[in-house]
């Protein structure tokens, strides 16, 4: 069942001084399904969190739709916008400046569950027992301040705190990159307890391939506020069809012979261009080892097919994508 469905979303925004703007989403079509890990990958300020703040309300598109469990939001009143949003949740990066610094985080999980109306205060405690388990952590805690805990433990808390609001999907934006190895790991596993156990779906915003091939059943790549290409992770890991995602995935280490010997060395040159001021036509094009000069007269369509997607040249309609 899908539970997202973001259509030709549209999100900009514009440089106060010089008047210009910045289409940080262009256009970007998105669907998950219920209890799915779908990562976002991409080079940073390739528009991944502004995708993930707009489903969640934080930034407001000027155009396209998103549709959450069967609700059409944008088309919804700001209060019923909010409402429609109330079972989508969103994981920050820095855990530390999600948390009240004074709070408790017993006291900041018991405040949680007051906001959404549980005035008993021994439901509360046992449905905060219930998130603990959930998220691997110990009722020690609860006494406890931010400060006083590690980073993973942080992250697990703010996991906890959204979980309390029972939410059916999480975005979580680079949630385990200022983590080391070994609590990368505790976090990702509670990922995919709450998926496996809970059923709740989750977008995994990350930096790392590595870590979104592994725990992600499709994965989408974004460039310059563009979806270039999304598929199962498997295929496209293995065999990544747009020449950014080639790139992308060349640089992860540790992949298997077999993958290893499909795979084709490609090195980015240059640097992302101005989101301001983006190419012609394709706007990979000034970066890409494969690109002709027909690449700069138009953007090119998405092809769709056996569940990829691709916006590349490279590929027309008698190409094959599989
Ligand atoms: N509040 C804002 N005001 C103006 N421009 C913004 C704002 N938020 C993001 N942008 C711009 O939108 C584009 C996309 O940024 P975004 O943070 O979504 O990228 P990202 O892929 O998530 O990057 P990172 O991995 O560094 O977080 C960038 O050009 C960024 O400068």
């Amino acid at each position: 069942m899908t539970l997202l469905k973001v259509s030709d979303l549209v999100v900009e925004f514009q440089d106060a001084a010089t008047g210009r703007i910045n289409r940080a989403c262009n256009q970007v079509s998105l669907d998950i399904e219920a209890g799915e890990i779908v990562g976002l990958v991409g080079e940073s300020g390739c528009g991944k969190s502004t995708l993930g703040r707009a489903i969640v309300g934080l930034e407001h598109p000027k155009s396209g739709s998103i549709v959450f469990d069967g609700v059409d939001i944008l088309s919804l009143p700001a209060a019923a916008r909010r409402q429609a949003r109330r079972r989508v949740q969103y994981i920050f990066q820095d855990s530390l400046a999600a948390l009240e610094p004074r709070q408790t985080i017993g006291s900041a999980l018991h405040e949680a569950l007051i906001i959404r109306g549980e005035r008993n205060p021994r439901a509360r405690a046992a449905r905060i027992g219930e998130i603990l388990a959930a998220t691997n952590l110990n009722s020690g805690i609860l006494t406890r301040r931010p400060r006083e805990l590690s980073g993973g433990q942080r992250q697990r808390v703010c996991i906890a705190r959204a979980l309390l609001a029972e939410p059916k999907l999480l975005i979580c934006d680079e949630p385990v990159s200022s983590l080391d190895t070994s609590l990368r790991a505790q976090v990702m596993n509670v990922f995919l307890n709450l998926r496996d156990e809970l059923g709740v779906a989750i977008v995994l915003i990350a930096h790392d391939l590595a870590l979104v091939r592994q725990a992600s059943a499709r994965v989408n790549v974004m460039y310059l506020g563009r979806i270039v290409e999304s598929g199962p992770s498997g295929a496209l890991y293995a065999q990544p069809l747009h020449p950014y995602s080639r790139a992308l995935t060349a640089a992860i280490l540790g992949i298997d012979p077999e993958v290893e010997r499909h795979r084709e060395q490609t090195v980015l040159k240059g640097d992302l261009p101005s989101p301001f001021a983006p190419p012609s036509g394709c706007s990979f094009r000034t970066r890409c080892p494969d690109a002709s000069d027909r690449c700069a007269a138009a953007e090119p369509a998405a092809l769709v097919r056996e569940g990829r997607s691709v916006r590349c040249k490279l590929y027309d309609e008698t190409a094959a994508v599989n």
